[in-house]
């Protein structure tokens, strides 16, 4: 199925040298890969690099196919990292892709191939999100790829260098024998930008021109004593040579007059803002051409970092600061112990100026550069505080102009999403008992029940590890156990992780498994539970969700639809009533609504067009029977439900309306019912090209009701 990008899009990957390309960083990195020769790609999606996984599976049919590049949707990061073993066998390049908390899954696998070392160039593809725009935990790669001597390209944000990066990072890592972990960000990943393109390349085995076998040799096994003189070769030898080639080909770059008096060093799209805060500051032009007065080092890798370029950047200045995002400061260690152990005595600044952690944006950096600046400059001192205060004042009075707070905005469930009555229904059984069960959630869409107005995910404990999570918590305590998982993560590891541990250490527990169909929260990609596989492939497996708990020995095993409130409800009451102290799981069954309404959406509109009788259900409240007690609201949050003022000059509470965008799932209604019994609610069928019957009736009510009121 199509997932993110149009054929236009994807066309532009097979175009050549001097030609342009337009698109988004995934689109970039893409282009790169094929430009690269690769022969494998796969990867767990995940924001930010969950478009790059989309603009594969779109490419797979049009592009890679004929490029006989292997694809996978890989059912975790840990599978993804195990098929880069390919290019350590095999002079074969390669790439796979997650988000950096996939960088944990991943990590005992990746250990080993990175500790072999690849023959032909392998590239990790990281969703790097410090800011946390789109992840739970705070995070950089940088340690993580630090301590298994992995190298960290991390290019700023410019499209025609990341395109360069991604080329460059398959030369870097066959150069070195090293993993080359390429770190694309948010502010990369969801950019559109025209780059221009050059050649691609196939490389010299793949699905279609195979390899006759792998290359075996045991003296590459990682065992001992084998471990011990790859550990020694990896830092004697193959660390300097990526060091080697960073400095030969100019991976990082010096803006601005390398002899400038004041320095400043930063990474990775940091170095976009520190620009912007200088031009703000009146230090640089908006083309990024820097005051004569400073140089900047760009480091596009931070792993490793290349101590004689270092040096020599720092040892005549006058001042240096450090721009580094986050903890740890990796980097700010490294080049202060470098300075001291060279006996460097350049004033070198760093987190005693920057904040030390959270994202580094404009706003953030712009005090503490201004500060260093105004201290190195005098004579110019007064305009560079002046401008620096001028953006406090004016941001202090922006946020005066608005009359209230801006009313927050919580993410939620979607319209008509199958997940919302079922917290829907286990918040009114908590209303209703005054029983507060345990819940365990995992990483996906059903996370979003920690806010309002559920708040029923009391522990988010990465992905897979939810009802695992509980298992000393329901020994311990007294408290029922009610954990959930959905489909996705299921197969992605808590399978083995939560239901296995479980079984096996008798949890007791209620399990419940939301199963919609997809891997929903990334943006709705395949899991095995879909069918298909990414790249429209028949699956080879059955995996059925039901029959694998009953399989691995579940006794009490219950499906149900969630749209069916009454029966769900009662299941539920059955499950958490049995008495037997081990794990019991529910199913709920429903297919995401967002993927549901883009199959039904186009069919319905093609049978409008084609004159066809169609219906549409919505769901709609009667405002002067409404008195606005909202019952319907507090154990939902669906974003179709909202306030109207109402009518009645009587009533001051506004009344419940529903909008347009309704699917007519009808959970409102039930809840409402379910909460308190609500006259208000009813169900509308929108008939499009309606029959000839229909609309004679319609024209006939239409003339007797007015008569029938007037009666
Ligand atoms: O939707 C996302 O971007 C996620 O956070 C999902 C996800 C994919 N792989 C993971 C590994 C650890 C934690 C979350 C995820």
């Amino acid at each position: 199925m199509s997932h993110a990008f149009n054929t236009s899009e994807i066309d532009q990957l097979e175009h050549t040298s001097g030609q342009t390309l337009y698109g988004d960083g995934a689109l970039v990195v893409l282009k790169g890969l094929l430009e690269a020769g690769i022969s494998y790609f796969g990867g767990y999606p995940g924001a930010p690099t969950a478009n790059l996984i989309d603009a594969a599976a779109d490419a797979y049919e049009p592009v890679l196919k004929k490029y006989g590049v292997y694809v996978e949707s890989s059912a975790n990061e840990m599978s993804a990292a195990a098929m880069c073993t390919a290019s350590v066998f095999a002079p074969v390049r390669g790439a796979v892709t997650w988000k950096v908390l996939g960088n944990g899954v991943s990590t005992d696998v990746v250990d080993h191939v990175s500790q072999i070392g690849p023959l032909g160039g392998c590239v990790l593809v990281v969703g790097e999100d410090y800011g946390v725009s789109s992840t739970t935990v705070a995070q950089r790669t940088l340690p993580w790829a630090m301590k298994s001597g992995i190298i960290v390209v991390d290019p700023r944000a410019d499209q025609q260098l990341l395109l360069r990066m991604t080329r460059e990072s398959f030369e870097l890592s066959e150069a070195s024998t090293s993993v080359v972990a390429l770190l694309l960000r948010p502010q990369l990943s969801h950019a559109n930008a025209q780059v221009t393109v050059g050649d691609n390349r196939i490389g010299q085995y793949n699905v279609i021109s195979k390899l006759k076998e792998g290359i075996k040799d045991p003296a590459r096994y990682p065992l001992p004593p084998n471990t011990q003189r790859q550990e020694l070769e990896r830092y004697r030898d193959r660390l300097p040579k990526a060091r080697e080639y960073i400095v030969q080909h100019g991976l990082n770059e010096i803006f601005g007059a390398p002899d400038a008096p004041i320095g400043i060093i930063t990474h990775g799209t940091v170095f976009n803002t520190v620009m912007r805060v200088l031009a703000n500051l009146g230090l640089a032009d908006e083309d990024g051409v820097t005051d004569p007065a400073i140089s900047v080092l760009q480091l596009n890798v931070v792993y490793p970092l290349c101590d004689e370029q270092i040096i020599d950047f720092i040892k005549d200045k006058r001042e240096v600061l450090l721009v580094e995002e986050g903890q740890p400061d990796l980097m700010e260690q490294q080049i202060r112990a470098l300075l001291h152990q060279r006996g460097i005595a350049t004033p070198f600044h760093g987190h005693d100026l920057i904040p030390g952690v959270g994202e580094l944006v404009p706003g953030r950096v712009l005090p503490a550069l201004a500060q260093f600046m105004a201290r190195l400059l005098p004579d110019r001192a007064e305009a560079i505080s002046a401008t620096a205060n001028g953006y406090v004042e004016r941001q202090k009075l922006a946020a005066t102009l608005f009359p209230k707070p801006v009313t927050p905005r919580p993410p939620t469930f979607c319209t008509g999403c199958p997940e919302r009555p079922v917290f829907s229904m286990m918040k009114i059984n908590e209303m209703l008992t005054g029983q507060k069960d345990w819940h365990a959630t995992d990483v996906g869409c059903y996370g979003m029940a920690g806010l309002a107005p559920f708040h029923m995910a009391d522990s988010n404990i990465g992905m897979g590890g939810g009802l695992a999570a509980a298992t000393a918590l329901s020994a311990i305590s007294e408290q029922k156990n009610v954990s959930v998982v959905g489909d996705g993560t299921l197969w992605h590891s808590a399978l083995n992780t939560c239901v296995v541990n479980g079984l096996y250490n008798k949890q007791d527990a209620t399990y419940l498994v939301l199963d919609n169909k997809w891997t929903a929260m990334t943006g709705a990609h395949e899991n095995p539970n879909s069918g298909p596989q990414l790249t429209g492939q028949a699956s080879g497996g059955v995996f059925n969700i039901e029959r694998t708990f009953k399989g691995l020995g579940v006794k009490h095993v219950e499906k149900a639809n969630p749209y069916n409130f009454r029966d769900f409800q009662k299941k539920l009451k059955k499950i958490q009533a049995d008495p037997d102290p081990q794990l019991r799981v529910l199913i709920s069954e429903a297919e995401c609504q967002l993927q549901r309404q883009r199959t039904v959406k186009p069919m319905r509109a093609k049978a409008i067009a084609e004159g066809k009788r169609t219906e549409v259900e919505r769901l709609g409240v009667d405002e002067e029977v409404c008195v606005g007690d909202h019952s319907c609201m507090r154990v939902n949050g669906c974003p179709s439900l909202t306030l109207e003022e109402s009518p009645n000059t009587l009533k001051t509470a506004p009344v419940a309306a529903i909008d347009t965008t309704c699917v007519g799932c009808g959970v409102c209604g039930e809840i409402a019912h379910a909460a308190q019994l609500c006259p208000s609610f009813h169900k509308v069928t929108v008939v499009r090209n309606a029959s000839r019957f229909e609309r004679f009736m319609q024209r006939l009510s239409e003339r007797l009701l007015p008569a029938l009121r007037a009666a």
